[in-house]
């Protein structure tokens, strides 16, 4: 069985809740009628039903099964607003603000998972990631002991030798454009979770990623990678980890050997790190576009209930496989 079937399987078993705030937007509508009938989770469409109903009929999408909340209409919609409130009061949050915004899919969504009438949430399909993100962390925040939230890529690269089989964990692709080497070795732990429960990955081990590798350049942005691969180190002491690594040292057995010998994950890492945000996101796209990879995520690691947003160039199967995942990790 592939990885993706196995995170089907297992999204199955636990037949968890997720809604989708995005319920007038067409790929995932045609997601909801599969999650449904794959069991693979139960969806709670957002919107104005008669819109979700309309676009649905149209499409010649069967809704039957999903639940559809519209959420100034929603019996609880007073309560979170309330809730939302006094959570943001001291931030400047107004109950007037509170109730518009709480109108908002996005908003409401992230309430609902909260208040745990929701297991999960995907959506992105539609809304920028900081749109979709902006909510969830002011929200549901940080799982105890993180401080920063990232979103991983599992990327799945056809006849590939390299990493576990051709599957890596890529991090951070999503959320934080320039992380400090703090932040950086934080997503190092974080990806390794994300590496052994997502894609069973039985030895992960992580390249902290930069131009240079173990010194063969000398600026400013390698010191912040070399900082964070020490730093990572001492925080995880169980993280196989090293750096800093230029791609091919991190992937390729040979090139691992010859540019950083006696690492102990150099040519065989299957967690990337990658040094900022420009670099994570163009990364993952180009592995995607270039080596037809399967891109799953982000997946956003080291928040307290699990949010995931999607690529707006998502496919109605990636939403699929996004929504599973984040069932699993519920
Ligand atoms: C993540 C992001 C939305 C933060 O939003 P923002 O509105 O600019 O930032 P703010 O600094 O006001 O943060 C909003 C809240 O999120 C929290 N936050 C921001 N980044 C965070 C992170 N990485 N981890 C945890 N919390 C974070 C802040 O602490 C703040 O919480 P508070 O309001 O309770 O104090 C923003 O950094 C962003 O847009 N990132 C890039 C996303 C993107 O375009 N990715 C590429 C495509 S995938
Ligand atoms: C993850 C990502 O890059 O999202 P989008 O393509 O929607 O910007």
């Amino acid at each position: 069985m592939n990885l993706l079937d196995q995170i089907k399987e297992k999204a199955k078993a636990k037949a968890k809740t997720i809604v989708l705030p995005e319920g007038t937007e067409e790929r995932t509508l045609r997601a909801v009628p599969i999650l449904i009938k794959e069991k693979i989770a139960n969806p709670i469409l957002l919107g104005d039903p008669k819109a979700v109903k309309g676009l649905a009929d149209s499409l010649g999408v069967d809704l039957s099964g999903a639940e559809i909340i519209n959420p100034a209409e929603a019996p609880f919609f007073k309560d979170f607003v309330q809730d939302f409130y006094e959570m943001r009061k001291d931030k400047g949050m107004t109950p007037e603000k509170a109730e518009t915004l709480m109108a908002d899919p996005l908003y409401f969504g992230s309430m609902m998972v909260k208040s745990g009438k929701a297991d999960g949430e995907v959506a992105g399909a539609e809304n920028t990631t900081g749109d979709v993100l902006r909510p969830a962390l002011q929200i549901i925040k940080t799982a105890p002991g993180i401080s920063s939230v990232s979103g991983a890529f599992i990327m799945i690269v056809p006849n590939c030798e390299f990493g576990d089989n051709g599957v890596f964990v890529f991090a951070d692709c999503a959320v934080t454009p320039n992380p400090t080497a703090e932040q950086m070795a934080e997503f190092a732990a974080a990806s390794v979770s994300t590496a052994v429960n997502l894609c069973g990955i039985k030895e992960p081990k992580i390249g902290m990623l930069s131009f240079s590798t173990k010194g063969s350049a000398s600026h400013e942005l390698v010191d912040k990678v070399a900082k964070a691969t020490e730093i990572a180190k001492t925080r995880f002491p169980d993280l196989q980890v090293d750096g800093e690594f230029q791609a091919d040292a991190a992937l390729v057995p040979k090139v691992g050997a010859s540019k950083a010998p006696g690492s102990p994950v150099a040519g065989y890492c299957n967690i990337l790190i990658f040094p900022d945000l420009q670099a994570g996101n163009i990364g993952y796209k180009l592995v995607q576009r270039l080596a037809k990879a399967e891109a799953i995520g982000p997946i956003l690691q080291g928040i307290a209930k699990p949010v995931n947003d999607l690529s707006r160039g998502c496919s109605v199967e990636d939403i699929v496989n996004v929504v599973a995942m984040t069932a699993v990790r519920a």
